[in-house]
């Protein structure tokens, strides 16, 4: 899994990078220059778009600098805009960018930018070099940037965003960031999505052996990563080998909850599903989902039968006794989601009896109501992270890059995923999911790797044909997919 190092150690990433590979910086620079021009030119932008580039003193300027002339080479019409006041002070690589200015580029200071004059703007002002606050006249470059209308496509970060804090000042607020080898952390925090636009990952060739050498409890999950967290099961299978699993969910008003998450923990390969529901409700399930079993709130449950118990879905606020027999009775790790966050938010003794190991699938709203409120991302998950290795629990923080929050302190940011997932009962398929794979004898950290990334495949795929219109269940149908995509039987 690929780790998120902080900004200031990208210089030693290169410098490992350089001397590992036997190449200059230059060539560095050179190939993650070439590796955003092939992406752009996949973007279907026109040959007679005009292409403004905004470059920095720095290497984020030098990647500008060699975008350009690349770009140039490929037939747009570049025209550079240089954000300083004499090349005296350029970074040895963007100086030598700087000296290949090829011929018909134009080369003009910031001040003379006219936002009508082109159609896409290329913002290298800046990267991870930036140190403390915007100086002034900074400032007025990124508002110039700003002010133009049309797409905005940062290299590496929007200018002025710090690569591993929350930004309290004015940022470029680009449509898409092109970053360069993993994503920069505050790329990750849903409070600079006005800077960081959509998020592009490029890969420049550096070898996992490299970031090994760095500590950080950060990693970006991707679906390469997939595969070996993933069990197989072999000819003789049996319905058992799949896994018993229970679902406690549903309310009067709120069945349709229950019924994506059962339908779900059946799609993601659980062998026999049984949901826990109001006995006066149970036609609904038995009509909607037939291959579920049902079980009733009043009666007896001999809840150590199942191999895993996912909590919560439209369950009703009313539930805290069901919860404390569960907790008692049922030693194996959990999944508890909505309700019965609600429930534990309201009675915090809970979390001493919750079974060790077990997952919370909390949004945003869900960690308020339990946390509190945080001032930025980072408060956030330095929080989740003390809390679940205090707790031994694991937590995951649902939303565009779900983190999912280890009981040991790590945090992994998934990278699936699409805007069209924020519809009503989406989290309910995840519950579904989730509580399948640990049915299946996946172990926490697989089930919810496995879980949430695939959930977010599911999702994207769903996106592609619904667009907007997608609705929780038609996730539901991409499930099957993302295992064929996964190349997981
Ligand atoms: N492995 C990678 O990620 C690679 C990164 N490269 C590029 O190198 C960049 C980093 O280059 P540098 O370290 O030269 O840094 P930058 O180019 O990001 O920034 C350095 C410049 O920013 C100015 N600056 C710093 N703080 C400021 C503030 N508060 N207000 C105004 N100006 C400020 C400095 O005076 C300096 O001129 C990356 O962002 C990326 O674009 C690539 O060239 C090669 C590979
Ligand atoms: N903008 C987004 N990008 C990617 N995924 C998203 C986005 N918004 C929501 N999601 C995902 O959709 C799911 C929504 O879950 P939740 O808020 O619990 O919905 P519900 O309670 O309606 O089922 C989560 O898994 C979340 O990560
Ligand atoms: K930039």
């Amino acid at each position: 899994m690929l780790r998120i190092i902080k900004g200031s150690e990208v210089a030693t990433l290169d410098e490992l990078t350089v001397v590992h590979q036997r190449i200059s910086s230059f060539e560095l620079m050179e190939r993650a220059a070439l590796s955003f021009v092939n992406w752009f030119t996949n973007q279907a932008m026109s040959k007679s778009s005009r292409v403004a580039i905004f470059f920095g003193p720095g290497n984020n300027g030098g990647d500008g600098l060699a975008i350009g002339r690349l770009l140039h080479k490929h037939g747009y019409s570049i025209h550079l805009f240089s954000c300083f006041e004499s090349n005296s002070g350029l970074s040895s690589d963007c100086q030598k960018n700087f000296e290949l200015i090829p011929f018909g580029v134009l080369n003009s200071s910031w001040k003379e930018f006219q936002k009508e004059d082109f159609d896409c703007v290329i913002d290298s002002f800046l990267g991870v070099g930036i140190r403390g606050e915007l100086r002034h006249q900074a400032k007025n470059i990124v508002s110039k940037i700003n002010s133009f209308p049309g797409k905005k496509i940062a290299v590496d970060l929007p200018s002025g965003l710090p690569a591993d804090t929350s930004c309290l000042w004015e940022c470029v607020q680009a449509d898409i960031t092109v970053t360069f080898a993993f994503p920069k952390l505050s790329l990750l925090f849903p409070e600079h999505a006005k800077y960081s636009g959509e998020m592009v990952v490029l890969d420049i060739g550096i070898p996992d052996s490299i970031y090994e050498q760095f500590n950080s409890y950060f990693f970006f999950l991707r679906e390469i990563d997939l595969c070996a967290f993933h069990k197989t099961f072999h000819r003789f299978s049996h319905k058992g080998d799949f896994g018993k699993v229970l679902l406690v969910a549903g309310s009067k008003g709120k069945m349709g909850a229950a019924m994506l998450a059962t339908k779900s923990a059946l799609r993601t390969g659980s062998g026999l599903v049984t949901c826990l529901v109001p006995e006066d409700e149970r036609c609904s399930i038995h009509s909607s989902v037939p291959e579920a079993m049902a079980v009733f709130y009043d009666s007896e449950i001999n809840f150590s039968a199942y191999d895993s118990i996912g909590i919560g879905p439209g369950l009703g606020l009313d539930k805290l006794v069901l919860l404390e027999r569960v907790f008692d009775n049922f030693p194996y790790p959990v999944v508890l989601d909505a309700d019965a966050l609600t429930i534990l938010a309201r009675n915090p003794y809970l979390f001493a009896k919750i079974p060790k190991g077990s997952i919370l699938t909390p949004h945003l709203g869900e960690f308020e109501r339990l946390f509190g409120n945080f001032e930025s991302h980072i408060d956030r998950l330095k929080f989740a992270q003390d809390f679940c290795v205090s707790h031994q629990l694991n937590l995951v923080l649902k939303g565009a890059n779900t983190v999912i929050c280890l009981s040991d302190g790590r945090q992994i940011f998934n990278s699936s995923g699409c805007r069209h997932m924020a519809t009503a009962g989406v989290g309910d398929v995840l519950t579904g999911m989730l509580t399948s794979f640990l049915g299946q004898g996946y172990s926490p950290e697989a089930a919810m790797i496995c879980g949430v990334f695939q959930h977010g495949l599911a999702g994207e795929l769903a996106g592609m044909e619904k667009v907007r219109s997608m609705i929780a269940s038609d996730l539901i149908d991409q499930i099957p997919a993302s295992f064929k995509k996964l190349g997981v039987e």
